[in-house]
């Protein structure tokens, strides 16, 4: 099933975190389920902090491209956008706030589920859960912004 990272132009689909074309990224993939939004990634031991649990540094990172991914699912259904290719709607990240309740285990898989707060004509902010074994460890607040033209200059 592909997530709305599958539906990038290319030249926005390096992103280490969400982008499909960067073969040393965590390429995830963000879906509508129901009203909100589903991630999943599975990390790896050497995504350790401490022995047995999550860097909070990954965490942080999987819950803004959620963020993004998020948002572009977001401006796509308020924009009435029908996706095909490559014809996404693109965001980068304005704002990331991330609070750790719990440690995370490494050990399975972690699921970020999205709620969509506000969404206007360039801006999204999204809530984000993170999950470990059905664990809330993670909560997190993204505000994302439609990639402008001139961004970077
Ligand atoms: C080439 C693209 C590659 C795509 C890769 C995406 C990867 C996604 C994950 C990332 O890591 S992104 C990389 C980290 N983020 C950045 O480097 C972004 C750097 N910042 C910028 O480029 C600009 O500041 C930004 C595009 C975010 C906003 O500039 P704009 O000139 O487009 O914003 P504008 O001033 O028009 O404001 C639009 C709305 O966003 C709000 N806003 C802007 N900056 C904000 C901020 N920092 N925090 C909260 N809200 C912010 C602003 O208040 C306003 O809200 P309202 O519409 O409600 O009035």
């Amino acid at each position: 099933m592909k997530g709305i990272q599958d539906y990038y132009p290319d030249h926005f689909a390096h992103c280490y975190g969400c982008g499909r074309l960067n073969e040393h990224g965590h390429q995830i993939k963000t879906f509508w389920e129901g009203e909100g939004t589903l991630t999943r990634f599975v990390p790896k031991e050497y995504h350790t902090a401490i022995p047995g649990f999550v860097y909070g540094g990954l965490l942080a990172s999987l819950i803004d491209c959620h963020g993004t991914g998020s948002a572009a699912l977001a401006l796509a259904k308020a924009q009435g956008i029908e996706l095909s290719e490559t014809n996404a709607p693109r965001c980068v990240t304005a704002s990331l706030q991330v609070k750790y309740l719990k440690p995370t285990p490494i050990g399975g898989e972690i699921v970020i589920k999205g709620k969509i707060k506000e969404v206007g004509a360039r801006k999204v902010i999204v809530e984000a859960e993170l999950f470990a074994n059905g664990v809330l460890c993670v909560v997190g607040e993204v505000v994302s912004v439609l990639v402008p033209d001139n961004f970077g200059l």
